[in-house]
């Protein structure tokens, strides 16, 4: 991997726990001050890009959304070098043409989870970013292009309320996001938009419809079985786009400019001589270039 070179990495969520294709693989294990990610990561070459995957809910899914350790997650692909981030998810739909099997380049989201750690700054050293367009746009074109590439249906745009679960919404909250005009609804890419931005990594979802949540008349209860049938083909077809992006986002010569990767240039407001030299150390991954780290 070099410094300053394009790495790519994969979150893969529900029924997807590993990518296939890569040359020189293995699974390490990457240290956190915040603590154990998902599982160990997945490091591998794809025609000689080398790619970094994580299974966000672990190997076997073990882990339930909200006992996810996000900021683990991300600070790791962070120190494993990762500079451009896709993550791959299953969601309901909340609109009647956004069919199950319909993949969704969301681009906003709605943050309705409580229970999590929602960001790397705090006491010690406060910082606030920008999450106005959650989304990196460059990521997003070379996702819907590599879709079409890949003859994948995919929809440009769209808002993906993330509710805390573990349970689905009751109906009255479905409606209300409806009412709200949110696409999709699922529960894992807040907070992890928040730090990926925070760490000043590009991110951006592909979000896989698998059922019509429960607002919809002829489809009133969620079930995980009825949920895994349509994720099967879902994960096949994820990785096919995974193949098609990776030579995208390696020939891109826009991204070091990307504004992704200068999220914190702005952003730091505790004063030098006020910040705490231990929150500064498990900081030097997210925050090194901004803090003189690396
Ligand atoms: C198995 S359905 C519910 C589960 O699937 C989604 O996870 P992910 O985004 O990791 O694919 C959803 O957010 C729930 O965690
Ligand atoms: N209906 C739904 N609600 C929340 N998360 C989901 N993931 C997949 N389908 C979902």
């Amino acid at each position: 991997m070099s410094e300053k070179g394009t790495v790519i990495g994969f979150i893969g969520g529900s029924g997807i726990y590993d990518l296939d294709g890569l040359s020189h693989q293995r699974w390490e294990k990457v240290a956190s001050p915040f603590g154990e990610p998902s599982d160990e990561l997945l490091f591998g070459e794809l025609d000689g890009q080398p790619l970094v995957f994580l299974p966000r809910h672990g190997r076997g899914h073990r882990i339930s959304p909200s006992e996810i350790n996000y900021r683990a997650n991300i600070d790791a692909l962070k120190r494993a070098g990762v500079t451009d981030l896709v993550s791959m998810s299953a969601v309901g739909s909340l609109r009647e043409d956004l069919r199950p099997g319909t993949f969704v380049i969301a681009d906003q989201f709605i943050d309705r989870t409580f229970a999590r750690q929602k960001s790397f700054f705090g006491q010690g050293l406060v910082a606030h970013i920008s999450m106005a367009h959650p989304v990196c746009g460059r990521l997003g074109d070379h996702l819907q292009a590599a879709a079409a590439e890949a003859g994948i249906e995919a929809v440009r745009g769209g808002t993906y309320l993330v509710m805390e679960g573990p349970q689905f919404s009751t109906l009255a909250e479905s409606r209300l996001y409806r009412s709200w005009g949110c696409d999709v609804i699922g529960m894992t890419n807040m907070p992890e938009a928040k730090l990926a931005r925070e760490a000043e990594i590009c991110y951006a979802t592909v979000a896989m419809v698998t059922d019509y949540d429960c607002w919809h008349p002829d489809h009133d209860h969620v079930t995980v079985d009825a949920i895994v049938k349509v994720l099967v083909a879902n994960a096949d077809r994820a990785r096919g786009l995974a193949g098609h992006v990776v030579p995208q986002l390696r020939a891109d010569a826009q991204a070091p400019a990307c504004s992704c990767r200068r999220a914190l240039e702005h952003a730091l407001i505790t004063a030098p001589a006020h910040r705490d030299p231990e929150v500064l150390g498990y900081l030097d991954a997210v925050a090194g270039r901004v803090l003189g780290a690396r």
